[in-house]
Protein backbone atom coordinates (compact mmCIF):
# COMPACT_ATOMS: atom_id res chain seq x y z
CA UNK A 1 0.00 0.00 0.00
CA UNK A 2 3.11 2.30 0.90
CA UNK A 3 4.12 2.48 -3.09
CA UNK A 4 0.72 3.84 -3.72
CA UNK A 5 1.57 7.01 -1.95
CA UNK A 6 2.98 9.80 -3.54
CA UNK A 7 4.67 11.33 -0.62
CA UNK A 8 3.55 10.65 3.39
CA UNK A 9 2.44 13.88 5.20
CA UNK A 10 1.86 12.68 8.61
CA UNK A 11 3.10 9.30 10.01
CA UNK A 12 1.29 7.11 12.66
CA UNK A 13 3.49 8.69 15.49
CA UNK A 14 2.74 12.06 14.46
CA UNK A 15 -0.99 11.60 14.12
CA UNK A 16 -1.32 10.34 17.38
CA UNK A 17 1.21 13.01 19.15
CA UNK A 18 -1.33 15.49 17.50
CA UNK A 19 -4.63 13.28 18.98
CA UNK A 20 -3.13 13.47 22.62
CA UNK A 21 -2.70 17.24 22.22
CA UNK A 22 -6.62 17.52 21.36
CA UNK A 23 -7.70 14.79 23.37
CA UNK A 24 -6.28 16.96 26.74
CA UNK A 25 -7.76 19.99 25.08
CA UNK A 26 -11.10 18.35 24.91
CA UNK A 27 -11.04 16.97 28.14
CA UNK A 28 -10.56 20.67 29.71
CA UNK A 29 -12.81 21.56 27.51
CA UNK A 30 -15.65 19.29 28.09
CA UNK A 31 -15.04 18.26 31.92
CA UNK A 32 -18.64 18.07 33.65
CA UNK A 33 -20.57 18.38 30.59
CA UNK A 34 -20.64 14.35 29.84
CA UNK A 35 -20.20 14.48 25.83
CA UNK A 36 -21.84 13.18 23.40
CA UNK A 37 -18.99 12.35 20.28
CA UNK A 38 -21.06 11.68 17.37
CA UNK A 39 -18.58 9.30 14.75
CA UNK A 40 -19.33 10.06 10.95
CA UNK A 41 -18.91 6.09 9.69
CA UNK A 42 -16.80 4.84 7.90
CA UNK A 43 -13.54 7.42 7.98
CA UNK A 44 -13.43 8.55 11.50
CA UNK A 45 -13.28 5.45 13.20
CA UNK A 46 -9.78 4.97 13.61
CA UNK A 47 -9.75 8.96 14.87
CA UNK A 48 -12.58 8.45 17.49
CA UNK A 49 -10.76 5.38 18.70
CA UNK A 50 -7.56 6.77 19.60
CA UNK A 51 -9.42 10.28 20.36
CA UNK A 52 -11.51 9.02 23.47
CA UNK A 53 -8.99 7.01 24.87
CA UNK A 54 -7.54 10.14 25.46
CA UNK A 55 -10.23 12.35 27.36
CA UNK A 56 -10.34 11.28 30.40
CA UNK A 57 -14.31 12.46 31.48
CA UNK A 58 -17.19 10.47 31.26
CA UNK A 59 -18.56 10.76 27.83
CA UNK A 60 -20.66 8.37 25.46
CA UNK A 61 -20.10 7.60 21.67
CA UNK A 62 -22.37 7.26 18.53
CA UNK A 63 -21.84 6.94 15.19
CA UNK A 64 -23.82 8.12 12.29
CA UNK A 65 -23.90 7.13 8.89
CA UNK A 66 -23.92 9.52 5.93
CA UNK A 67 -24.42 9.20 1.90
CA UNK A 68 -22.33 10.51 -0.23
CA UNK A 69 -24.28 10.44 -3.58
CA UNK A 70 -21.93 10.49 -6.72
CA UNK A 71 -19.58 13.74 -6.79
CA UNK A 72 -22.36 15.96 -9.06
CA UNK A 73 -25.13 15.18 -6.96
CA UNK A 74 -22.48 15.95 -3.97
CA UNK A 75 -21.57 19.56 -5.07
CA UNK A 76 -25.37 20.29 -4.76
CA UNK A 77 -25.10 19.47 -1.28
CA UNK A 78 -27.52 16.51 -1.27
CA UNK A 79 -26.64 14.42 1.63
CA UNK A 80 -29.16 11.87 3.89
CA UNK A 81 -28.69 9.98 6.90
CA UNK A 82 -28.30 5.95 6.38
CA UNK A 83 -27.46 4.92 9.90
CA UNK A 84 -29.06 7.13 12.28
CA UNK A 85 -27.91 7.75 15.87
CA UNK A 86 -28.99 5.50 18.31
CA UNK A 87 -28.93 8.20 21.12
CA UNK A 88 -31.08 11.34 21.99
CA UNK A 89 -28.80 14.34 21.26
CA UNK A 90 -31.88 16.76 23.31
CA UNK A 91 -29.82 18.74 25.58
CA UNK A 92 -26.72 17.33 25.00
CA UNK A 93 -23.36 18.46 24.23
CA UNK A 94 -22.46 17.34 20.51
CA UNK A 95 -19.03 16.99 19.72
CA UNK A 96 -18.96 15.87 15.94
CA UNK A 97 -15.56 13.78 15.30
CA UNK A 98 -14.70 13.66 11.81
CA UNK A 99 -11.35 12.11 9.63
CA UNK A 100 -11.27 15.23 7.30
CA UNK A 101 -13.76 18.33 6.11
CA UNK A 102 -13.09 18.99 2.08
CA UNK A 103 -16.37 20.56 0.47
CA UNK A 104 -17.89 20.95 4.04
CA UNK A 105 -21.12 19.43 2.67
CA UNK A 106 -21.02 16.23 4.95
CA UNK A 107 -20.77 18.35 7.99
CA UNK A 108 -22.80 21.49 6.91
CA UNK A 109 -25.66 19.17 7.11
CA UNK A 110 -24.70 17.05 9.79
CA UNK A 111 -24.31 20.04 12.30
CA UNK A 112 -27.87 21.22 10.88
CA UNK A 113 -29.64 18.13 11.64
CA UNK A 114 -28.32 17.78 15.26
CA UNK A 115 -28.86 21.69 15.68
CA UNK A 116 -32.16 20.76 15.00
CA UNK A 117 -32.55 18.06 17.11
CA UNK A 118 -32.06 20.73 19.90
CA UNK A 119 -28.50 19.68 20.93
CA UNK A 120 -27.36 22.45 23.86
CA UNK A 121 -23.94 22.57 21.78
CA UNK A 122 -22.55 21.25 18.71
CA UNK A 123 -19.33 21.52 17.99
CA UNK A 124 -16.53 19.57 15.21
CA UNK A 125 -13.30 18.14 15.91
CA UNK A 126 -11.40 17.26 12.49
CA UNK A 127 -8.52 15.36 12.36
CA UNK A 128 -7.90 17.24 8.70
CA UNK A 129 -8.88 20.29 7.29
CA UNK A 130 -8.07 21.39 3.23
CA UNK A 131 -9.84 24.22 3.27
CA UNK A 132 -8.80 24.98 -0.43
CA UNK A 133 -11.71 22.99 -1.35
CA UNK A 134 -14.88 24.38 0.79
CA UNK A 135 -17.83 24.74 -0.82
CA UNK A 136 -19.67 26.22 2.00
CA UNK A 137 -18.46 28.46 4.98
CA UNK A 138 -17.76 26.13 7.93
CA UNK A 139 -14.71 25.69 10.27
CA UNK A 140 -13.68 22.09 12.50
CA UNK A 141 -13.59 23.91 16.29
CA UNK A 142 -10.49 21.47 16.61
CA UNK A 143 -8.30 20.52 13.71
CA UNK A 144 -5.50 18.39 13.89
CA UNK A 145 -4.05 19.15 10.52
CA UNK A 146 -3.94 21.52 7.71
CA UNK A 147 -4.01 19.23 4.19
CA UNK A 148 -3.05 20.87 0.77
CA UNK A 149 -5.20 20.11 -2.40
CA UNK A 150 -5.09 16.26 -2.53
CA UNK A 151 -6.23 13.35 -2.42
CA UNK A 152 -5.25 12.05 0.82
CA UNK A 153 -5.33 8.53 2.33
CA UNK A 154 -4.90 6.40 5.24
CA UNK A 155 -5.64 6.10 8.90
CA UNK A 156 -9.33 5.78 8.38
CA UNK A 157 -9.22 7.84 4.81
CA UNK A 158 -10.11 5.53 1.72
CA UNK A 159 -10.08 5.06 -2.01
CA UNK A 160 -12.42 3.58 -3.20
CA UNK A 161 -12.88 1.92 0.58
CA UNK A 162 -9.20 0.58 0.35
CA UNK A 163 -6.14 2.06 2.33
CA UNK A 164 -8.32 2.78 5.67
CA UNK A 165 -5.91 0.31 7.62
CA UNK A 166 -2.75 2.46 6.31
CA UNK A 167 -1.20 3.70 9.27
CA UNK A 168 0.63 6.72 8.30
CA UNK A 169 -1.17 9.43 5.50
CA UNK A 170 -0.32 10.56 2.62
CA UNK A 171 -1.10 11.80 -0.97
CA UNK A 172 -2.54 9.05 -3.44
CA UNK A 173 -0.45 8.52 -6.61
CA UNK A 174 -1.92 9.97 -9.49
CA UNK A 175 -1.65 6.67 -11.19
CA UNK A 176 -3.61 4.55 -8.85
CA UNK A 177 -6.86 6.60 -10.03
CA UNK A 178 -6.05 7.21 -13.40
CA UNK A 179 -8.50 6.30 -16.14
CA UNK A 180 -10.91 5.77 -13.66
CA UNK A 181 -12.84 8.57 -11.52
CA UNK A 182 -10.84 11.44 -10.07
CA UNK A 183 -11.62 10.98 -6.06
CA UNK A 184 -14.08 13.67 -5.45
CA UNK A 185 -13.31 15.98 -8.03
O1 LIG B 1 -16.40 17.80 3.34
P1 LIG B 1 -16.93 16.78 2.40
O2 LIG B 1 -16.64 17.12 0.97
O3 LIG B 1 -18.36 16.47 2.63
O4 LIG B 1 -16.09 15.44 2.62
C1 LIG B 1 -15.78 14.90 3.86
C2 LIG B 1 -16.49 13.62 4.07
O5 LIG B 1 -16.21 12.71 3.00
C3 LIG B 1 -15.62 11.51 3.50
O6 LIG B 1 -16.58 10.53 3.75
P2 LIG B 1 -17.14 9.52 2.64
O7 LIG B 1 -18.45 10.03 2.14
O8 LIG B 1 -16.09 9.23 1.63
O9 LIG B 1 -17.45 8.25 3.51
P3 LIG B 1 -16.41 7.33 4.31
O10 LIG B 1 -16.10 8.07 5.60
O11 LIG B 1 -17.15 6.06 4.56
O12 LIG B 1 -15.20 7.17 3.45
C4 LIG B 1 -15.00 11.95 4.81
O13 LIG B 1 -14.86 10.86 5.69
C5 LIG B 1 -15.97 12.98 5.33
O14 LIG B 1 -17.03 12.37 6.04
O1 LIG C 1 -8.74 13.65 0.55
C1 LIG C 1 -9.63 12.81 0.84
N1 LIG C 1 -9.33 11.48 0.97
C2 LIG C 1 -10.25 10.54 1.29
N2 LIG C 1 -11.54 10.82 1.45
C3 LIG C 1 -11.91 12.11 1.33
N3 LIG C 1 -13.15 12.67 1.45
C4 LIG C 1 -13.02 13.97 1.24
N4 LIG C 1 -11.72 14.30 0.96
C5 LIG C 1 -11.01 13.14 1.02
MG1 LIG D 1 -14.58 7.93 1.63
Amino acid sequence: MMKDLETVLYTEEQILARIRNMGEQLTAEYRGKFPLLVGVLKGAVMFMSDLVKRMTIPLEIDFIAISSYGTSTRSSGVVRILKDLDRDVDGRHVLIVEDIVDTGLTLAYLRDVLVRRNAASVRIAALFDKPGRRQVPIEPDYCGFTVPNAFIVGYGLDYAERYRNLPDVGILKENVYRGSDTPRT
